[in-house]
């Protein structure tokens, strides 16, 4: 089981290059299954392992894929399966978004129910009511989803009851292909959705008003390959200026949009945080002590969830309470549990955390719940004296691109240390343990948690 190791207390400065987005290069490899000829070419592609895992995905389905670099290639033209396995699907939720793709370009697809962080409940109801509405019909039973259609799927006016980001993504892409027009109310309207429709445009498609709460889509016959460079990483970028407002610094955020950041950028300025808009991206600074202020997640405009566990770390020593409200998953505080370790003064209410500002983080061990946990962790950690040890980093490499190298390129003290170094690390302070108990400084059973700790570590990760 690998671990980020952080000692705190170092103020961040320099420059930090965003990668390409996680949620959007998901849902455009997804859109790149669309095409019955020629080659996609999506630039700037995050070698992360949600982007690994939908690469296995269009694998297992036949489709042809290249790397260099940061570039990816597919060739969808021949595809030999509508049934990504299991073991893939079940590891991330973004799986289900080549759905509607199969749907559309081939009248069936089955997949299991998807997995991912476990914030919510993520039904995918909202997605299915959308491709029922086009005429698919669809079967559940033993946690798999078995879609067909009788010809084409026809376009139809879907309303959404959630402005659901993946059902948007997915209903957007079954249209694409539909015999006549499909309008989505309601739809999402994130960046992400509004590049994956630059995408799909560029592929042949006419797909209209995305980014806004009405999206248009008249279907046409064929798509083709196309090529396009996936937006920066919005959440990324809003984690690194948390980074660097915790530790009191100044970093340029390289690549970022400020117009995909309005919600994290105005809440920050609202605490004290300096921002100043560059050619090239954005900087941060502090030159103030930071003020509480109130942040309720909502669809965007609104504060995005993903940033919400990122902001809770930096209101902890904020001065002041702060109110953090969740309104878009029931399940994503866990986080508190962990910033609680390292002394962050917060309790829940229902939907609600309320924060007490002010607090002297002290490092401890603690572990990732989820992605964007882990990254609240780190920040966490950048402020807190001693040291930080994180387990469940599997969870933060889900998302973030380098983030240890690129954290110590702006000064941080912060290493990774991989499954078996990890190992020996909790052996050799057993060891240190056991020496001390010899001398009569910590007593037995602490030396059996920690050995025992160390051996149920070991089992998940070497299985
Ligand atoms: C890969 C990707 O892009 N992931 C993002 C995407 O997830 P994802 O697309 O899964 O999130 P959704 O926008 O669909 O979910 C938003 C809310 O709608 C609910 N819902 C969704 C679908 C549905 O059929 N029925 C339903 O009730 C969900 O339970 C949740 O409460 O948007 C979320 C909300 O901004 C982000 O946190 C995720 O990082
Ligand atoms: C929740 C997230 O991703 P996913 O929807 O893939 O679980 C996230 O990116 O924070």
């Amino acid at each position: 089981m690998s671990k980020i190791i952080v000692r705190g207390g170092r103020r961040l400065s320099g420059t930090v290059r965003i990668s390409g987005a996680k949620n959007a290069v998901l849902p455009i490899l997804a859109a790149s299954l669309l095409a019955e000829k020629g080659v996609s070419v999506i630039r700037d592609v995050p070698l992360l392992d949600d982007v690994l895992t939908i690469r296995q995905v269009l694998s297992s389905l036949g489709a042809g894929l290249r790397q260099d670099g940061d570039t990816v290639f597919v060739d969808a033209s021949s595809l030999q399966s509508f049934e990504p396995p299991y073991e893939l699907v079940r590891k991330m939720r973004a799986s289900f978004l080549v759905m509607g793709p199969l749907l559309t370009r081939f009248g069936q697809a089955r997949i299991s129910l998807p997995g991912g962080c476990a914030i919510g409940t993520r039904p995918i109801d909202q997605h299915l009511k959308g491709f029922e509405a086009m005429g698919a019909d669809i079967a559940l039973g033993q946690g798999y989803i078995e879609a067909r259609t009788h010809g084409r799927l026809k376009g139809a006016k879907i309303y959404l009851d959630v402005p659901s980001v993946g059902a948007t993504q997915n209903i957007m892409m079954a249209a694409s292909l539909a015999e006549g027009t499909t309008i989505i109310e309601n739809a999402a309207r994130e960046p992400e959705i509004v590049d994956l429709a630059n995408f799909m445009n560029s592929m042949g498609a006419v797909v209209r008003g995305a980014g806004t709460s009405m999206i248009r889509i008249e279907g046409v016959d064929m798509l083709h390959g196309a090529e396009h460079t996936v937006i920066p990483d919005r959440v990324e970028a809003g984690t690194y200026m948390v980074a660097a407002a915790i530790t009191g610094g100044d970093v340029m955020i390289e690549g970022a949009i400020a117009d995909h950041l309005t919600p994290v950028i105005s809440k920050l300025e609202e605490m004290g945080v300096d921002f100043g808009e560059c050619e090239n991206g954005i900087r941060v600074t502090v030159s103030r002590p930071l003020r509480a202020v109130d942040v309720k997640t909502l669809p965007h405009p609104g504060f995005p969830t993903d940033m919400q566990s990122q902001i809770m770390a930096l209101l902890m020593v904020a001065e002041g309470t702060s109110v953090v409200t969740e309104t878009v998953f029931e399940n994503r505080f866990m986080h508190v549990e962990e910033f609680r370790k390292l002394q962050g003064q917060i309790r829940v209410e229902g939907r609600s955390a309320i924060v007490t500002g002010g607090a002297k983080l002290v490092g401890a061990k603690v572990c990732a719940t989820d992605l964007r946990a882990g990254a609240a962790l780190i920040c966490a950690a950048l402020r807190a004296e001693g040291e930080t040890e994180i387990t469940g980093v599997h969870h933060i490499d889900r998302g973030y691109l380098g983030i240890t190298e690129k954290l110590a390129a702006l000064g941080a003290d912060i290493r990774r240390i991989e499954a078996e170094a990890a190992l020996a690390r909790e052996a050799e302070e057993a060891q240190a343990l056991r020496l001390e108990e010899a001398e009569g400084e910590v007593p037995a059973e602490a030396v059996f948690a920690r050995e025992e700790r160390a051996r149920i570590q070991v089992r998940p990760s070497w299985a």
